[in-house]
């Protein structure tokens, strides 16, 4: 009989234009999909909480609509070149598909895994295939704008494949764990409501959310910014997951005119993120520009209560806190919340962006190592392409600006009783609210002083 073929997954849930799989069952033998969860080899960046959580409903997900095929998924956790090896043993599979992946962990892994298997590599996570976008001078693009040029000449991506029919199933099925024994969800507490609230891990969620969007696409831009709103696509953790692919998302909006473009555009900041991890593997840890190692970052106890403060969001800035808590509830904040929050945090409390980092990797369901670097460094103004660290937000001017009232009633309920006008400062605190931690101008001009020092230092050479 035909040696069976492994389908080797990660962030690429999905049945439905996965080229691993298409190109599994087209090779007629039996296929065995298989997932390794490996906890030591991404160190720092395991998996955090809200990762886990979807991660368990994806693959419990993934597993069933596997079986509606006639295949199933084996679970095994390890490391993932032994893990298959051992597969290898078990049922004689000599060939490994899989979709490529850019994190630094991944790389090694498949770099071991190709050590034992003929393993074939495949497209289809991102618009273009990360590391293929060059300049004219054939380097990698560092900035945003020139990368996102040259990317659109080369879209529309693929036309998205369909699902297979069937997959065939190998005459003995290597050994499985069982899904809960893994512990991926959170018992005691059990924090998720607010997350099993708000959201559908899978494949057919992610398509119920995108079909959603689609009617809405075409005025992306005028809502984008407004966190009371719906106005995004709420994608992001499906895409992380690969629950569904770019190139599908991209055709069932690209056509919906208005302003389209301006969503298209942010799913080329996706693409940009792996752009920028594939050339710097350690964004996520050290900062672009040197100067920022030389940045007086607080630290000791008053910096760690401000810290908690903001992860708990107890900042008494009003936006600021009910992003942290929308993110604590939901998995989730609305991106001009995210910026907001991020720019509070690196700049009014001058706390070094990878405590930020870490946060958002642990409570975010879209934690993803070259989004949320990208992002963070951006923020901080440390990155390849990123804000100016002077150009400090105000997150009061900034909530009046984006309508944000409905938004912190939602999440701050202590100053759900207030008006419009106040909301966004009130100058009488209701009871259980604080006090702004840091004093909006006293904290600017810390900030603003701080970075003169760092570039001071840089310049002379100092430590
Ligand atoms: C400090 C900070 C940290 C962030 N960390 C992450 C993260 O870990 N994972 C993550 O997916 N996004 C991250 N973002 C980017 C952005 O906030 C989210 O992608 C977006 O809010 C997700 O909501 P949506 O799917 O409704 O986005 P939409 O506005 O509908 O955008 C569509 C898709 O484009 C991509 N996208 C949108 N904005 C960005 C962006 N600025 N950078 C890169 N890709 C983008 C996402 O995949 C998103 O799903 C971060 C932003 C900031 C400021």
């Amino acid at each position: 009989m035909t040696n069976p073929v492994i389908v080797w997954l990660r962030r690429d849930l999905r049945l439905a234009d996965q080229a691993a799989f298409h190109a599994a069952a087209q090779s007629g033998a039996p296929v065995i999909p298989v997932y390794v969860l490996d906890d030591e080899a991404p160190r720092h960046h395991r998996m955090g909480g809200a990762s886990r959580w979807w991660l368990h409903h994806s693959l419990s997900r993934l597993d069933a609509d596997l079986r509606a095929i006639g295949s199933r998924l084996v679970l095994r956790r390890g490391k993932a070149h032994e893990e298959l090896a051992a597969i290898r043993r078990e049922v004689g599979a000599r060939t490994v598909h899989c979709l490529a992946h850019y994190e630094p962990w991944w790389r090694n892994a498949e770099r071991a895994v190709a050590k034992h298997f003929q393993l074939v590599r495949h497209d289809g996570n991102y618009l273009a295939p990360p590391g293929t976008i060059l300049s004219g001078a054939g380097t990698p693009y560092r900035i945003y704008t020139p990368f996102w040029r040259a990317l659109s000449e080369r879209l529309p991506p693929p036309l998205p494949v369909a699902a297979p029919a069937h997959l065939p199933a190998p005459a003995n099925w290597p050994a499985s764990d069982a899904l809960e024994d893994w512990g991926l969800l959170p018992r005691a507490p059990d924090w998720a409501g607010g997350l099993r609230a708000m959201w559908s891990p899978g494949e057919g969620g992610a398509r119920e959310r995108l079909a959603d969007f689609a009617e809405a696409a075409a005025v992306y831009e005028q809502r984008r910014n407004l966190p009371a709103q719906e106005g995004t696509s709420l994608l992001s953790p499906h895409l992380h997951f690969g629950e569904i692919s770019p190139a599908a998302v991209w055709h069932a909006v690209a056509g919906a005119g208005g302003s389209v473009g301006t969503f298209l555009g942010e799913l080329g900041w996706r693409d940009y993120a792996q752009n920028v991890i594939l050339q710097f593997p350690d964004y996520a840890t050290r900062s672009a520009k040197a100067e920022f190692d030389h940045m007086p970052w607080r630290t000791g106890p008053e910096a760690e209560a401000d810290l908690a403060a903001w992860q708990q969001g107890r900042t008494g800035y009003p936006i600021v806190d009910a992003g942290m808590r929308q993110l604590w509830r939901t998995g989730w904040m609305h991106n001009r919340v995210r910026m907001l929050a991020a720019s509070f945090l690196i700049k009014h409390l001058m706390i070094d962006w990878r405590e930020g980092e870490r946060w958002f990797w642990d409570t975010l369901v879209d934690a993803d190592h070259g989004q949320n670097a990208v992002n963070w460094q951006w923020s901080a103004g440390s990155g390849v392409d990123a804000n100016i660290f002077s150009r400090i937000m105000a997150p009061l001017s900034q909530s009046v600006k984006f309508d944000a009232a409905g938004y912190i009633r939602q999440w701050v309920p202590e100053l759900a009783g207030l008006a419009d006008g106040e909301i966004h400062d009130p100058v009488v605190r209701p009871r259980g609210y604080p006090r702004p931690i840091v004093d909006h101008g006293a904290g600017r001009a810390r900030a603003l002083a701080a970075m003169v020092q760092a570039k001071g230092e840089a310049a002379s050479g100092g430590g």
